[in-house]
Formats: C-alpha cells, structure tokens, sequence
C-alpha cells in the first residue's frame, strides 16, 4: 500500500510526519500523524513499542497532534505514536442528515455501519483493528508484538472496545474520558442506532461495559482518566458504569477522577505522560 507524504518534521530528535493514503477498508483515502522517535534512527531494523491514539467527536488526527503534547516524552521511551482521523471522509461520503458534531463526518463512532447510506464507507473498526496496524507495521520501525491503544471521549470507546475484543494485537490500554456505556447513553443511542441500527443485541460488541459483562477481556490492566468537571461527565461518559462491570468481573481497571479537569486538550495533555509511560512499561 503506498503512502503520500503530506509533510515531515524534525521534533524532540524525532520526526512528526503525516501521510494519506487509500484505505481498503473505508473506500477513501484516509490520513493519519505518526510520531518517529530518534531510537528508529539507531541501526537499521530497529523494532519499537508503538501507541495508538483515537481522537473523539469532531476531531481529525490534528487535534492530538498539534495539543497532545506527546512528543517529548514518546522521543524519551523510544515509542512511536499514531493518530488516525475520526470517520471517513470526501466525495460521497454520507453525513449527518443534519450536519451534527455527534454522527457521520468526524464522528464514526469505531464501527463497520452496516445501514445505509454509512455502510458504504463508515469502517472505522476494520481500519483500526486490522488495517492501519499492518500498514504501520510495514512502513515504520515498529514492532507489530508491542502495539498499545489508547483515545479519548469517542476515541476512548474506541480504545476500549478494539482493545477488549484484540486484545492479542492491542497489548496495552487506556483512555481520557472515554464513552464506556454507549448503550446507555444518548451519543451512543444515536450513533449505534445510525450506524448498526435499532437491535440494540448488536450494539453489544460495541459497549465496553457490555464487552466486560459478556466475557470479553484485555491483555493486561486498564488506565481511564476523567476530569471530574468535564461537563459530558454525568450524562454521556458514565465511568462508574464500567467500573463497576470491571469489578464485578474482575477485570484490572484503575480509574482516576481528576478533580477540576474538564474535557479538553488541556485535560489530556495535563496526563498524557502518565499514559506514555502506562503503555510503555507494557509493551
Ligand atoms: N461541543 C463540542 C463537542 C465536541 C467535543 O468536545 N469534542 C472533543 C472530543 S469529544 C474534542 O476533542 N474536540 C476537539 C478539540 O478540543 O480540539 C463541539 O461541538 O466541538
């Protein structure tokens, strides 16, 4: 599979690139940033741990990439890290009817949609379990034995969902934020509803409460961060629903309320290190 280089950047010894290419698994061409650190420079063959970031509603890989603040740190551990965009996009690419920031453009939830006019493009969960781990694998020093996945809000449902179902390709797990009950939330209602329609039997393999409640378990122990003054808080993130399924099952879960953080990126990159090194101590 070829990659575009869109542009490439010296940082932290390292280099920040960004590159498009067409995706089998969403019939577009998508984009993603991906982090080098300098270790990829010593000696040839050099095999890193690498992280997955998955960005939440509205977001494309840009918004990590310019407020993560991840690259000093990811240089320091050697990891390499990359971060995809949210939905497919483009020409005859279907949005919401509406034009919301909840559903179609930017927001595509993690899923294969399976109702039309979405099923057509909206692959997010093949293109994320499957394809952009091997093509990672193929174009950059990385070792395919040690990837990690984390995300935030939308992303951290993601990282939640891929992370419990494969758990043999994604080793290590976190999140910021994350949707952890998108049955039981009205962004999850409408996006799984859209995507995979009104059984809600089938939204199960996309719930991360119900994926630890219906035996699904991750390679090893599970980091969350939430800001206690994130105003999705209460009505669309709901962590103690996750909690309480990962006790109840005896699934190694370590959630951390943060007081006075909200969501933004200034929550997230306030505890991106702490996330690094998480990942990076596993892998
Ligand atoms: N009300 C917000 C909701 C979307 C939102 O908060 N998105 C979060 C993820 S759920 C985000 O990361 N936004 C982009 C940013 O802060 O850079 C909007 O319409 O943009």
């Amino acid at each position: 599979m070829t990659l575009e280089t869109v542009s490439t950047s010296k940082a932290h010894g390292g280099t920040l690139e960004v590159y498009k290419h067409a995706s089998a698994a969403t019939g577009t061409e998508m984009t993603f940033s991906v982090f080098v650190p300098p270790q990829a420079q010593v000696g040839e063959g050099a095999k890193l741990p690498m992280l997955f970031y998955l960005s939440g509603l509205t977001c494309t890989h840009a918004n990590v990439t310019d407020k993560g603040e991840y690259r000093r740190l990811c240089a320091e551990l050697g990891l390499v890290f990359v971060a995809p965009d949210t939905s497919p996009r483009g020409e005859g690419v279907a949005d919401d009817p509406a034009g919301a920031y909840d559903f179609g453009l930017g927001a595509g939830f993690y899923v294969n949609a399976t109702q039309a006019p979405f099923a057509a493009h909206y692959r997010m969960w093949d293109y994320i379990a499957q394809e952009l781990p091997a093509l990672v694998a193929a174009h950059f020093p990385v070792d395919p034995a040690r990837m990690g996945i984390t995300g935030h809000s939308m992303g951290g449902h993601g990282a939640l969902t891929l992370g419990l179902t494969f758990p043999e390709t994604f080793k290590s797990l976190s999140a910021f934020a994350p949707i952890v009950a998108p049955g039981q939330v009205p962004w999850g209602h409408k996006a799984l509803g859209g995507y995979l329609g009104e059984d809600k039997a089938l939204w199960r393999a996309h719930d991360a409460t119900a994926l630890v409640e219906d035996g699904k378990r991750p390679a090893g122990a599970i980091l969350i961060d939430q800001g206690e003054a994130d105003s999705f808080l209460a009505e669309q993130l709901r962590p103690h629903l996750f909690a309480q399924a990962c006790e109840k099952a005896g699934v190694d879960l370590t959630l951390r309320m943060q007081p006075g953080y909200d969501h933004s990126y200034n929550f997230i990159s306030t505890f991106m290190d702490d996330h690094l090194r998480w990942h990076a101590e596993r892998l």
